[in-house]
Protein backbone atom coordinates (compact mmCIF):
# COMPACT_ATOMS: atom_id res chain seq x y z
CA UNK A 1 0.00 0.00 0.00
CA UNK A 2 3.03 2.31 0.97
CA UNK A 3 4.27 1.24 -2.43
CA UNK A 4 1.67 2.16 -4.58
CA UNK A 5 1.65 5.50 -3.35
CA UNK A 6 5.48 5.95 -4.44
CA UNK A 7 5.31 6.89 -8.60
CA UNK A 8 7.08 4.10 -10.34
CA UNK A 9 9.43 6.10 -12.21
CA UNK A 10 10.72 6.76 -8.92
CA UNK A 11 11.29 3.51 -7.33
CA UNK A 12 13.40 2.11 -10.95
CA UNK A 13 15.10 5.68 -11.68
CA UNK A 14 18.81 4.76 -11.09
CA UNK A 15 20.14 6.96 -7.81
CA UNK A 16 21.64 10.25 -7.96
CA UNK A 17 25.12 11.09 -7.04
CA UNK A 18 23.89 12.84 -3.83
CA UNK A 19 21.72 10.37 -2.69
CA UNK A 20 24.39 7.70 -3.40
CA UNK A 21 26.61 9.22 -1.12
CA UNK A 22 23.58 10.18 1.42
CA UNK A 23 23.28 6.63 1.72
CA UNK A 24 26.73 5.34 1.99
CA UNK A 25 26.92 7.94 4.83
CA UNK A 26 23.91 6.70 6.57
CA UNK A 27 25.35 3.37 6.13
CA UNK A 28 28.98 4.79 7.96
CA UNK A 29 27.24 6.05 10.82
CA UNK A 30 24.79 2.99 11.69
CA UNK A 31 27.94 0.12 11.14
CA UNK A 32 30.10 2.91 13.63
CA UNK A 33 26.48 2.69 15.66
CA UNK A 34 26.13 -1.17 15.61
CA UNK A 35 30.20 -1.63 16.32
CA UNK A 36 30.71 0.76 19.35
CA UNK A 37 27.05 -0.19 21.27
CA UNK A 38 28.20 -4.28 20.64
CA UNK A 39 31.45 -3.57 22.07
CA UNK A 40 30.39 -1.51 24.40
CA UNK A 41 28.04 -4.04 25.84
CA UNK A 42 30.97 -6.84 25.85
CA UNK A 43 33.12 -4.74 27.57
CA UNK A 44 29.97 -3.85 30.12
CA UNK A 45 29.37 -7.42 30.75
CA UNK A 46 32.77 -8.82 31.12
CA UNK A 47 33.91 -8.06 35.27
CA UNK A 48 37.39 -8.78 34.65
CA UNK A 49 37.47 -5.70 31.98
CA UNK A 50 38.54 -2.75 34.60
CA UNK A 51 41.09 -5.28 35.99
CA UNK A 52 42.64 -5.44 32.72
CA UNK A 53 42.74 -1.79 31.91
CA UNK A 54 44.15 -0.96 35.57
CA UNK A 55 46.63 -3.90 35.06
CA UNK A 56 47.48 -2.55 31.32
CA UNK A 57 48.45 0.73 33.19
CA UNK A 58 50.60 -0.45 36.27
CA UNK A 59 52.29 -3.17 33.29
CA UNK A 60 53.44 -0.52 31.52
CA UNK A 61 54.71 1.85 34.38
CA UNK A 62 56.18 -1.29 35.73
CA UNK A 63 58.30 -1.81 32.49
CA UNK A 64 59.28 1.35 31.99
CA UNK A 65 60.73 1.72 35.89
CA UNK A 66 62.74 -1.82 35.19
CA UNK A 67 63.95 -0.41 32.14
CA UNK A 68 62.20 -3.08 29.78
CA UNK A 69 61.91 -1.33 26.18
CA UNK A 70 61.07 -2.57 22.94
CA UNK A 71 59.31 -6.00 24.32
CA UNK A 72 55.93 -6.74 23.09
CA UNK A 73 53.27 -8.16 25.35
CA UNK A 74 50.42 -9.44 24.95
CA UNK A 75 47.17 -8.87 26.62
CA UNK A 76 47.74 -11.68 28.74
CA UNK A 77 50.96 -11.00 29.40
CA UNK A 78 50.20 -7.65 30.69
CA UNK A 79 47.82 -8.71 32.90
CA UNK A 80 50.24 -10.78 34.60
CA UNK A 81 53.22 -8.18 34.37
CA UNK A 82 51.10 -6.10 36.76
CA UNK A 83 52.74 -8.07 39.21
CA UNK A 84 56.08 -7.49 38.87
CA UNK A 85 58.08 -6.16 41.63
CA UNK A 86 60.03 -2.66 40.85
CA UNK A 87 63.63 -3.78 41.67
CA UNK A 88 64.08 0.12 42.85
CA UNK A 89 61.41 -0.42 45.80
CA UNK A 90 62.21 -4.13 46.59
CA UNK A 91 65.11 -2.99 48.84
CA UNK A 92 65.28 -6.66 51.09
CA UNK A 93 68.63 -7.97 51.12
CA UNK A 94 70.11 -10.31 53.13
CA UNK A 95 70.37 -8.20 56.02
CA UNK A 96 67.05 -7.33 56.46
CA UNK A 97 66.59 -11.02 57.33
CA UNK A 98 67.53 -12.33 60.98
CA UNK A 99 68.14 -15.92 62.42
CA UNK A 100 67.94 -17.70 58.77
CA UNK A 101 72.24 -17.89 58.26
CA UNK A 102 72.37 -21.33 57.11
CA UNK A 103 68.83 -21.33 54.57
CA UNK A 104 70.94 -18.41 53.54
CA UNK A 105 74.28 -19.97 52.84
CA UNK A 106 72.58 -22.70 51.36
CA UNK A 107 70.64 -20.39 48.69
CA UNK A 108 74.03 -18.97 47.98
CA UNK A 109 75.70 -21.78 47.14
CA UNK A 110 72.41 -24.10 45.20
CA UNK A 111 70.73 -21.44 43.43
CA UNK A 112 72.78 -17.84 43.39
CA UNK A 113 76.34 -19.38 42.91
CA UNK A 114 75.02 -20.74 39.59
CA UNK A 115 73.57 -17.83 38.30
CA UNK A 116 75.95 -15.77 38.96
CA UNK A 117 79.10 -18.01 38.16
CA UNK A 118 77.41 -19.73 35.01
CA UNK A 119 80.61 -19.85 33.16
CA UNK A 120 81.80 -22.25 35.93
CA UNK A 121 79.11 -24.77 35.86
CA UNK A 122 78.15 -24.69 32.21
CA UNK A 123 80.07 -27.91 31.01
CA UNK A 124 77.77 -29.54 34.03
CA UNK A 125 74.17 -30.33 33.34
CA UNK A 126 73.88 -31.49 37.62
CA UNK A 127 75.27 -28.33 38.82
CA UNK A 128 73.00 -26.13 36.77
CA UNK A 129 70.36 -23.74 39.23
CA UNK A 130 67.56 -25.20 39.90
CA UNK A 131 64.32 -24.48 37.98
CA UNK A 132 62.00 -24.99 41.22
CA UNK A 133 62.84 -24.41 44.57
CA UNK A 134 59.82 -24.66 47.53
CA UNK A 135 59.90 -22.60 50.87
CA UNK A 136 57.67 -24.29 53.43
CA UNK A 137 57.10 -23.41 56.64
CA UNK A 138 54.67 -22.10 59.36
CA UNK A 139 53.09 -18.39 58.11
CA UNK A 140 54.92 -15.19 59.02
CA UNK A 141 58.74 -16.54 59.62
CA UNK A 142 60.35 -15.20 56.37
CA UNK A 143 59.46 -17.03 53.35
CA UNK A 144 58.40 -14.21 51.06
CA UNK A 145 61.31 -12.48 52.65
CA UNK A 146 63.72 -15.49 51.25
CA UNK A 147 62.32 -15.40 47.92
CA UNK A 148 62.27 -10.84 47.45
CA UNK A 149 66.25 -10.92 48.89
CA UNK A 150 67.19 -13.89 46.47
CA UNK A 151 65.71 -11.96 43.52
CA UNK A 152 67.37 -9.17 45.13
CA UNK A 153 70.82 -10.67 45.75
CA UNK A 154 70.77 -12.44 42.08
CA UNK A 155 69.80 -9.57 40.20
CA UNK A 156 66.90 -11.31 39.17
CA UNK A 157 63.38 -10.43 38.02
CA UNK A 158 60.56 -10.54 40.81
CA UNK A 159 57.06 -11.74 39.06
CA UNK A 160 55.06 -11.98 42.74
CA UNK A 161 52.23 -14.41 41.32
CA UNK A 162 48.58 -14.49 43.46
CA UNK A 163 47.31 -17.67 42.61
CA UNK A 164 43.81 -16.10 42.31
CA UNK A 165 45.66 -14.00 39.26
CA UNK A 166 44.81 -17.52 37.36
CA UNK A 167 42.07 -18.60 39.15
CA UNK A 168 39.56 -15.79 39.85
CA UNK A 169 39.13 -15.87 35.62
CA UNK A 170 36.78 -16.57 33.38
CA UNK A 171 37.02 -20.35 31.60
CA UNK A 172 39.57 -20.35 29.00
CA UNK A 173 41.13 -17.23 30.39
CA UNK A 174 43.23 -18.92 33.19
CA UNK A 175 45.25 -21.62 30.33
CA UNK A 176 45.85 -18.08 28.56
CA UNK A 177 47.28 -16.29 31.46
CA UNK A 178 49.13 -19.51 32.68
CA UNK A 179 51.15 -19.78 29.34
CA UNK A 180 51.62 -15.32 29.87
CA UNK A 181 53.29 -16.37 33.26
CA UNK A 182 55.75 -18.29 31.50
CA UNK A 183 56.28 -16.21 28.42
CA UNK A 184 56.58 -13.44 30.14
CA UNK A 185 58.86 -14.68 32.84
CA UNK A 186 61.49 -15.93 29.78
CA UNK A 187 60.82 -12.24 27.84
CA UNK A 188 62.10 -10.76 31.18
CA UNK A 189 64.86 -13.67 32.19
CA UNK A 190 66.71 -13.69 34.43
CA UNK A 191 63.61 -14.07 36.70
CA UNK A 192 61.81 -15.71 39.71
CA UNK A 193 58.32 -16.43 39.70
CA UNK A 194 57.08 -16.82 43.42
CA UNK A 195 53.86 -18.44 44.28
CA UNK A 196 52.84 -17.74 47.77
CA UNK A 197 50.55 -20.11 49.07
CA UNK A 198 51.59 -22.61 45.79
CA UNK A 199 49.00 -25.26 47.49
CA UNK A 200 45.81 -23.29 46.61
CA UNK A 201 46.11 -23.85 43.11
CA UNK A 202 48.65 -26.73 42.42
CA UNK A 203 47.74 -29.20 45.23
CA UNK A 204 47.09 -32.93 44.93
CA UNK A 205 44.51 -33.16 42.29
CA UNK A 206 41.37 -34.99 42.89
CA UNK A 207 38.21 -36.56 40.68
CA UNK A 208 36.72 -32.71 42.19
CA UNK A 209 38.53 -30.77 40.40
CA UNK A 210 36.99 -28.43 38.01
CA UNK A 211 37.87 -29.71 34.35
CA UNK A 212 38.95 -26.03 33.49
CA UNK A 213 41.87 -26.35 37.11
CA UNK A 214 42.88 -29.70 35.84
CA UNK A 215 43.55 -28.80 32.53
CA UNK A 216 45.61 -25.58 34.04
CA UNK A 217 47.10 -26.85 36.05
CA UNK A 218 48.48 -30.03 33.35
CA UNK A 219 49.51 -27.22 31.17
CA UNK A 220 51.33 -25.21 34.36
CA UNK A 221 53.64 -28.48 34.23
CA UNK A 222 54.16 -29.11 31.03
CA UNK A 223 55.97 -25.11 30.61
CA UNK A 224 57.65 -25.55 33.83
CA UNK A 225 59.21 -28.82 32.21
CA UNK A 226 59.90 -26.38 29.12
CA UNK A 227 61.78 -24.34 31.12
CA UNK A 228 63.95 -27.69 32.61
CA UNK A 229 64.80 -28.81 29.31
CA UNK A 230 66.81 -25.34 28.27
CA UNK A 231 69.43 -24.96 29.98
CA UNK A 232 70.05 -21.56 29.00
CA UNK A 233 66.79 -20.14 30.02
CA UNK A 234 67.22 -18.24 33.55
CA UNK A 235 63.57 -18.77 35.02
CA UNK A 236 63.41 -20.22 39.06
CA UNK A 237 59.64 -20.63 39.94
CA UNK A 238 59.91 -20.27 43.89
CA UNK A 239 57.06 -21.95 45.51
CA UNK A 240 55.78 -21.03 48.92
CA UNK A 241 53.62 -23.08 51.34
CA UNK A 242 52.31 -23.40 54.81
CA UNK A 243 51.30 -26.93 53.78
CA UNK A 244 53.63 -28.85 51.74
CA UNK A 245 51.71 -32.29 52.39
CA UNK A 246 49.22 -30.96 49.87
CA UNK A 247 50.96 -30.48 47.03
CA UNK A 248 50.79 -32.54 44.15
CA UNK A 249 53.73 -34.63 44.09
CA UNK A 250 54.04 -34.20 40.23
CA UNK A 251 54.58 -30.63 41.64
CA UNK A 252 57.22 -31.25 44.53
CA UNK A 253 59.24 -33.71 42.18
CA UNK A 254 59.57 -29.96 40.38
CA UNK A 255 60.87 -28.70 43.21
CA UNK A 256 64.01 -30.93 44.25
CA UNK A 257 65.26 -28.06 45.87
CA UNK A 258 63.54 -27.41 49.37
CA UNK A 259 63.89 -25.02 52.37
CA UNK A 260 62.54 -25.95 55.51
CA UNK A 261 61.73 -22.22 57.32
CA UNK A 262 60.54 -23.29 60.45
CA UNK A 263 58.59 -21.16 63.47
CA UNK A 264 62.41 -19.45 65.20
CA UNK A 265 63.75 -20.84 67.73
CA UNK A 266 64.83 -18.81 70.98
CA UNK A 267 68.40 -18.24 69.41
CA UNK A 268 66.75 -16.91 66.46
CA UNK A 269 63.83 -14.29 67.98
CA UNK A 270 66.68 -13.03 69.85
CA UNK A 271 68.28 -11.75 66.19
CA UNK A 272 64.93 -11.08 65.02
CA UNK A 273 64.09 -8.87 67.64
CA UNK A 274 67.50 -7.66 67.18
CA UNK A 275 66.66 -6.05 63.94
CA UNK A 276 63.64 -5.29 64.04
CA UNK A 277 64.76 -2.78 67.30
CA UNK A 278 67.89 -1.86 65.42
CA UNK A 279 66.70 1.62 64.58
CA UNK A 280 64.47 2.31 66.92
CA UNK A 281 64.56 4.61 70.44
CA UNK A 282 65.46 1.49 73.11
CA UNK A 283 66.26 1.64 76.61
CA UNK A 284 69.69 0.13 77.03
CA UNK A 285 68.60 -1.81 79.94
CA UNK A 286 66.06 -3.86 78.10
CA UNK A 287 67.02 -7.79 78.05
CA UNK A 288 66.15 -9.04 74.30
CA UNK A 289 67.35 -12.66 75.25
CA UNK A 290 64.38 -12.31 78.34
CA UNK A 291 62.01 -11.33 75.27
CA UNK A 292 63.40 -13.92 73.38
CA UNK A 293 62.51 -16.43 76.35
CA UNK A 294 58.99 -14.99 76.37
CA UNK A 295 58.09 -15.17 72.94
CA UNK A 296 57.88 -18.81 72.57
CA UNK A 297 55.56 -19.58 69.22
CA UNK A 298 55.95 -16.14 68.32
CA UNK A 299 56.75 -15.81 64.15
CA UNK A 300 58.81 -13.50 62.90
CA UNK A 301 55.94 -11.56 61.72
CA UNK A 302 54.30 -11.15 65.49
CA UNK A 303 57.44 -10.48 66.89
CA UNK A 304 57.48 -7.26 64.34
CA UNK A 305 53.37 -6.61 65.84
CA UNK A 306 54.81 -6.95 69.15
CA UNK A 307 57.76 -4.66 68.90
CA UNK A 308 55.32 -2.01 67.06
CA UNK A 309 52.58 -2.55 69.93
CA UNK A 310 55.38 -1.66 72.58
CA UNK A 311 56.36 1.62 70.27
CA UNK A 312 52.78 2.33 70.38
CA UNK A 313 52.28 2.24 73.65
CA UNK A 314 55.30 4.96 74.29
CA UNK A 315 53.54 7.07 71.84
CA UNK A 316 50.16 6.46 73.82
CA UNK A 317 51.88 8.02 76.87
CA UNK A 318 53.11 11.21 75.14
CA UNK A 319 49.76 12.02 73.51
CA UNK A 320 48.29 11.09 77.21
CA UNK A 321 50.31 13.00 79.05
CA UNK A 322 49.82 15.65 77.49
CA UNK A 323 48.93 19.22 78.92
CA UNK A 324 45.18 19.90 78.84
CA UNK A 325 45.57 22.79 75.97
CA UNK A 326 47.09 19.26 73.85
CA UNK A 327 50.64 20.34 74.45
CA UNK A 328 52.82 17.88 75.38
CA UNK A 329 54.66 18.28 78.83
CA UNK A 330 58.11 17.18 77.25
CA UNK A 331 58.54 17.36 73.32
CA UNK A 332 60.03 13.72 73.35
CA UNK A 333 58.85 10.12 73.09
CA UNK A 334 60.79 8.30 75.51
CA UNK A 335 62.20 5.04 74.46
CA UNK A 336 60.85 1.61 74.58
CA UNK A 337 61.16 -0.30 77.81
CA UNK A 338 61.37 -4.05 79.39
CA UNK A 339 57.47 -3.38 80.48
CA UNK A 340 56.21 -2.28 77.14
CA UNK A 341 57.34 -5.17 75.56
CA UNK A 342 56.11 -7.10 78.01
CA UNK A 343 52.80 -5.64 77.67
CA UNK A 344 52.69 -6.34 73.78
CA UNK A 345 53.78 -9.88 74.40
CA UNK A 346 50.67 -10.43 76.94
CA UNK A 347 48.47 -8.63 74.10
CA UNK A 348 49.85 -10.84 71.22
CA UNK A 349 49.25 -13.82 73.52
CA UNK A 350 45.56 -13.18 74.25
CA UNK A 351 45.13 -12.28 70.51
CA UNK A 352 47.01 -15.87 69.67
CA UNK A 353 44.93 -17.30 71.73
CA UNK A 354 41.74 -15.80 70.15
CA UNK A 355 42.63 -16.91 67.17
CA UNK A 356 42.80 -13.14 65.64
CA UNK A 357 45.61 -11.29 64.13
CA UNK A 358 47.05 -8.73 66.64
CA UNK A 359 46.37 -6.43 63.51
CA UNK A 360 42.52 -6.14 64.16
CA UNK A 361 42.92 -5.79 67.61
CA UNK A 362 43.65 -1.76 67.03
CA UNK A 363 42.87 -0.92 63.76
CA UNK A 364 42.34 2.44 64.45
CA UNK A 365 45.66 2.78 65.59
CA UNK A 366 46.67 1.58 62.01
N1 LIG B 1 63.58 -14.06 59.87
C1 LIG B 1 63.04 -12.84 59.86
N2 LIG B 1 63.82 -11.75 59.97
C2 LIG B 1 63.30 -10.53 59.97
N3 LIG B 1 61.98 -10.26 59.84
C3 LIG B 1 61.15 -11.28 59.73
C4 LIG B 1 61.63 -12.64 59.72
N4 LIG B 1 60.58 -13.47 59.57
C5 LIG B 1 59.50 -12.69 59.46
N5 LIG B 1 59.82 -11.39 59.56
C6 LIG B 1 58.88 -10.25 59.53
O1 LIG B 1 57.59 -10.77 59.28
C7 LIG B 1 57.03 -10.25 58.06
C8 LIG B 1 56.32 -11.37 57.33
O2 LIG B 1 57.26 -12.27 56.82
P1 LIG B 1 57.05 -13.02 55.43
O3 LIG B 1 56.01 -12.31 54.62
O4 LIG B 1 58.36 -13.24 54.79
O5 LIG B 1 56.47 -14.37 55.97
P2 LIG B 1 55.95 -15.62 55.14
O6 LIG B 1 56.63 -16.80 55.73
O7 LIG B 1 56.11 -15.38 53.69
O8 LIG B 1 54.45 -15.62 55.58
P3 LIG B 1 53.13 -16.04 54.76
O9 LIG B 1 53.18 -17.52 54.66
O10 LIG B 1 52.05 -15.54 55.67
O11 LIG B 1 53.21 -15.33 53.44
C9 LIG B 1 58.21 -9.69 57.30
O12 LIG B 1 57.85 -8.60 56.51
C10 LIG B 1 59.17 -9.29 58.40
O13 LIG B 1 58.88 -8.01 58.87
Amino acid sequence: MVLKEIPAENITRPLGRNEVIGLLFRLTIFGAVTYFTIKWMVDAIDPTRKQKVEAQKQAEKLMRQIGVQNVKLSEYEMSIAAHLVDPLTMQITWRDIAGLDEVITELKDTVILPIQKRHLFEGSRLLQPPKGVLLYGPPGCGKTLIAKATAKEAGFRFINLQPSTLTDKWYGESQKLAAAVFSLAIKLQPSIIFIDEIDSFLRSRSSSDHEATAMMKAQFMSLWDGLDTDFNCQVIIMGATNRPQDLDSAILRRMPTRFHINQPSIKQREAILKLILDNENVEAAVDLCEIAKETDGFSGSDLREMCRDAALLCVRDFVHNAEPEGIPENDYIRPIQQSDLRKAIEKMKRSKTAGVPNMLMHPALD
